[in-house]
């Protein structure tokens, strides 16, 4: 049985907002699962898979680590690329791995990531890894049950490429709540990417969105975005399979420089920014922050956009009213309809900064809103439907859950045209 554990971080609280397959909520598909070593709390495990070796997964890994760690979480890799192993190297990490009776201890990098890799243990960084695969499996586990990996908020896992006998055993092993798929553009015209976006599924874990790699050169001189693998087709792809694009990233020599020279943890660029919001919002960021703290004078303040009869609007940025819950002390104090202050997202966030409000439980929202209502400390809880009563009564007694479909990051005008979330996914 998997071990998931809640704690309070400045980086957030992780189950009111995360999706309903969540592996925590999923107790009856976890019987397989290795239980975490008894001295480690990891909040979050995403998975980072790809059809094949060579498309940057290692580099997607590791700089999503660095960037949710710039956010002030705690975060980590186990590196599972046991035959691979690239992730320690990428960070300077060179030193190997000690321990004591109760675990072994991760590598820490200049910036507080914890990393864990077979290249850690190995007696030279060289020597060959000449495994079996259940031997392989065994190790990934052991970095799940072993390593003493203290308090994570976000752990990412660098997957085996593929999707063969390891890729199986650590999603069998381990509670990822959702995983990437980091793709390049050639692939993206095979079969490869399907065949990773079906072993997710199998595997019942959530797949956050794609990644492409390598997607276009950009021309030093002009600026111009030259298509060295043809045109991309990672939008049909994603439409096909109703997933996010998290980010296109060029092909760039400051990544291969950041990763040679060891200093990934400086690299600066735009390219994950979209991804980093979606691991931002599976978490509930700031929840402890906003959430159910209450104001001075002891009101919790929820905000549901609605239609007109009571029900969740499925909207949030094109709601017309609010219905505002006052609660005090667990109870209902008061309940009032406000009217928005005209149409788009940027004036409604706005507006529920000005109203104090802790809590937006709404339809679907856009990524921009619900970074805006985050920066304000309002905890954002998507994907609710039906009766806006039930619905800020089902917040209270925590029932209320994150339909995980409702944060559209297509940044159109769609999200919220079907019930509890967007047609973009
Ligand atoms: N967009 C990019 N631009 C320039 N170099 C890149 C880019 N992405 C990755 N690289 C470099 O390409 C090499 C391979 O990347 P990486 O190790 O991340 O691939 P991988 O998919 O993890 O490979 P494997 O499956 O073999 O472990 C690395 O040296 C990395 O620094």
């Amino acid at each position: 049985m998997s071990e998931t554990y809640e704690t309070q971080s400045s980086c957030g609280d992780s189950c009111s907002s995360c999706q309903a397959t969540c592996s925590s909520r999923n107790k009856e598909k976890d019987d397989m699962k290795e239980a975490l070593n008894p001295y480690s709390k990891v909040k979050k495990v995403i998975g980072i898979v790809s059809g094949k070796g060579g498309v940057g997964k290692s580099f997607v890994t590791s700089y999503l680590s660095v960037l949710m760690n710039r956010k002030g979480c705690h975060t980590a890799i186990l590196d599972a690329d046991i035959t691979g192993p690239s992730i320690p190297k990428a960070f300077g990490v060179h030193e190997k791995a000690k321990g004591n009776e109760l675990g072994i201890f991760p590598a820490i990098s200049k910036n507080g990531i914890k990393i864990m890799s077979v290249n850690l243990l190995l007696e030279t960084e060289d020597t060959p890894v000449i495994w079996r695969g259940p031997v392989i499996a065994g190790t990934v586990k052991q970095f799940w049950t072993d390593v003493l990996w203290d308090d994570v908020d976000y752990m990412f896992v660098d997957m085996p490429p593929g999707t063969g006998d390891v890729p199986l055993t650590v999603f069998q092993s381990l509670p990822v709540d959702g995983v990437i798929i980091v793709t390049s553009p050639q692939e993206l015209v095979s079969m490869i990417v399907s065949k990773a976006v079906n072993m997710a599924e199998a595997m019942n874990v959530p797949i956050l969105g794609i990644v492409e790699n390598y997607s276009y050169l950009e021309c030093g001189n002009c600026g111009e975005k030259i298509s060295v693998f043809g045109t991309s087709h990672v939008n049909e792809t994603a439409e096909r399979f109703h997933l996010p694009v998290l980010g296109r990233i060029p092909i760039n020599p400051s990544i291969a420089e950041a990763v040679d020279k060891e200093r990934i943890e400086e690299l600066e660029g735009p390219w994950l920014s979209d991804a980093v919001s979606v691991l931002t919002a599976m978490s509930g960021e700031k929840k402890e922050e906003g959430g159910k703290e209450e104001d001075s004078k002891g009101f919790l303040r929820i905000a549901v956009p609605t239609d007109g009869k009571n029900n969740v609007f499925g909207h949030f940025g094109k709601a017309s009213e609010f219905t505002l819950y006052e609660i005090k002390d667990n109870e209902l104090e008061g309940k009032v309809i406000l009217s928005a202050e005209g149409e788009g997202h940027a004036k409604t966030v706005e507006m529920m900064k000005r109203e104090k409000i802790n809590v937006v439980i709404c339809g679907g929202i856009g990524m921009e809103a619900m970074e805006g209502l985050m920066g304000g400390n309002i905890l954002v809880i998507p994907g609710a439907t039906g009766d806006a009563d039930v619905a800020a009564a089902a917040y209270l007694d925590g029932s209320l859950e994150d339909s995980g479909k409702a944060v559209c990051s297509c940044k159109g005008e769609n999200h919220g045209q079907e019930e509890g979330g967007c047609n973009c996914h």
